[in-house]
C-alpha cells in the first residue's frame, strides 16, 4: 500500500504541498487533476523519491521510501517524469532496456526474461517498429509512447505518470488510458496518472484527486467528482454534465 500522510513541501517562501493525505489501494487508477501550477507534479515527485519533503511524507508497504534503496524502489514503482530527458544516442529497444536495470545486476548482460519484458512493453506500446530507430529522430508522441515502454518493462506494482498522454493525439490517447486500465485490471497494477482531461479521467479512472494551491480540495470516485459546483471549485469553470451514451458515465462540457 502506497499511502501520503500530511506531506507538505516548502521550497524558500513557496509552500509547494500542504498537509497533503491519501492511500494508493491495490488495483486503484487515481487520476490527478487541477489547474497548472497546483502542485500535481510535485506530488508525484515527492511519491517517487524525488523529492524531500519539509514534514510528513509517503510510505509504502509501511516503510518510509526514503528508507528503500535506488533499485529497490525502481522494482516497487516506475516513473514517468512530465518532462523526458533527451536520450541521445539511445535506440528505442536499448533505451526500453534500461527499464530492466533495477532487475539486473551489476555487469550482467540482459537476461531471456529482460528481453522479454522488453519485448512485450514495446509490443502494448505499439513503438516495435521503431525499435532500431535513435530516440531522438523521433516524434513527441512516439517518444512518450517509448518511454511508457521505458516504465512498463520495469514490471513494478506501481506506476506514477505524470502527463503520459499530454503528447499524444487522441487515437494513441485513447489507447494508452485503456491499456493502462487494463494493467490495472487485468495484472493489479496501482497507477497514479497526471491528466488535465476531466472526461478522460471520469471515463477511466476509479478515484480523482484534486489539488488546489498545494492542498487536496477534492478526493472522490467518479461521481462525486463530476458534479458542476465540485468541477467549479477545482476549475474554476461553469460546467454542465452529460451522461456517455456507451459507458453511462459522466461527461463535462463547460
Ligand atoms: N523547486 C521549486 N522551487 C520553488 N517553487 C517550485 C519548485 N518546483 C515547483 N515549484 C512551484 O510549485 C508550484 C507547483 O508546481 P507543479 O509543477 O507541482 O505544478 P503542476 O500542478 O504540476 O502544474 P502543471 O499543470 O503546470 O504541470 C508552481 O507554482 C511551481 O512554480
Amino acid at each position: 500500500m502506497l499511502r501520503v500522510e500530511q506531506m507538505t513541501i516548502r521550497r524558500q517562501d513557496n509552500t509547494l504541498l500542504n498537509d497533503v493525505s491519501f492511500e494508493v489501494g491495490t488495483r486503484q487508477l487515481i487520476a490527478l487533476i487541477g489547474h497548472n501550477g497546483s502542485g500535481k507534479s510535485t506530488l508525484i515527485k515527492a511519491l517517487a523519491g524525488e523529492m524531500d519533503c519539509t514534514q510528513g511524507g509517503a510510505t509504502l508497504d509501511e516503510r518510509s521510501i526514503h528508507e528503500y534503496g535506488d533499485k529497490a524502489l525502481a522494482r516497487k514503482m516506475a516513473y514517468l517524469p512530465q518532462q523526458l530527458p533527451e536520450a541521445a544516442g539511445f535506440s528505442v529497444r536499448e533505451l526500453v532496456m534500461l527499464g530492466r536495470y533495477p532487475h539486473q545486476k551489476w555487469l550482467q548482460k540482459p537476461s531471456q526474461a529482460d528481453h522479454d519484458k522488453v519485448s512485450e512493453a514495446m509490443r502494448v506500446t505499439q513503438v516495435e517498429q521503431f525499435a532500431d530507430r535513435l530516440t531522438n529522430t523521433l516524434s513527441g508522441g512516439e517518444r512518450a509512447r517509448v518511454w511508457l515502454a521505458m516504465c512498463l518493462a520495469q514490471d513494478t506494482d506501481y506506476l506514477l505518470l505524470d502527463e503520459p498522454l499530454a503528447a499524444l493525439d487522441m487515437h494513441y490517447q485513447i489507447e494508452v488510458i485503456e491499456l493502462i486500465r487494463r494493467l490495472v485490471d487485468e495484472r493489479g497494477l496501482s497507477v497514479v496518472i497526471i491528466i488535465h482531461d476531466i472526461n478522460l479521467a471520469a471515463q477511466y479512472a476509479d478515484r480523482i484527486i484534486a489539488l488546489k494551491g498545494g492542498r487536496i480540495c477534492h478526493n472522490g470516485d467518479v461521481l462525486s467528482t463530476m458534479q458542476p459546483s465540485v468541477l467549479h471549485d477545482i476549475f474554476n469553470v461553469s460546467m454542465q454534465l452529460m451522461t456517455h451514451p456507451v459507458t453511462g458515465r459522466p461527461v463535462a462540457v463547460a
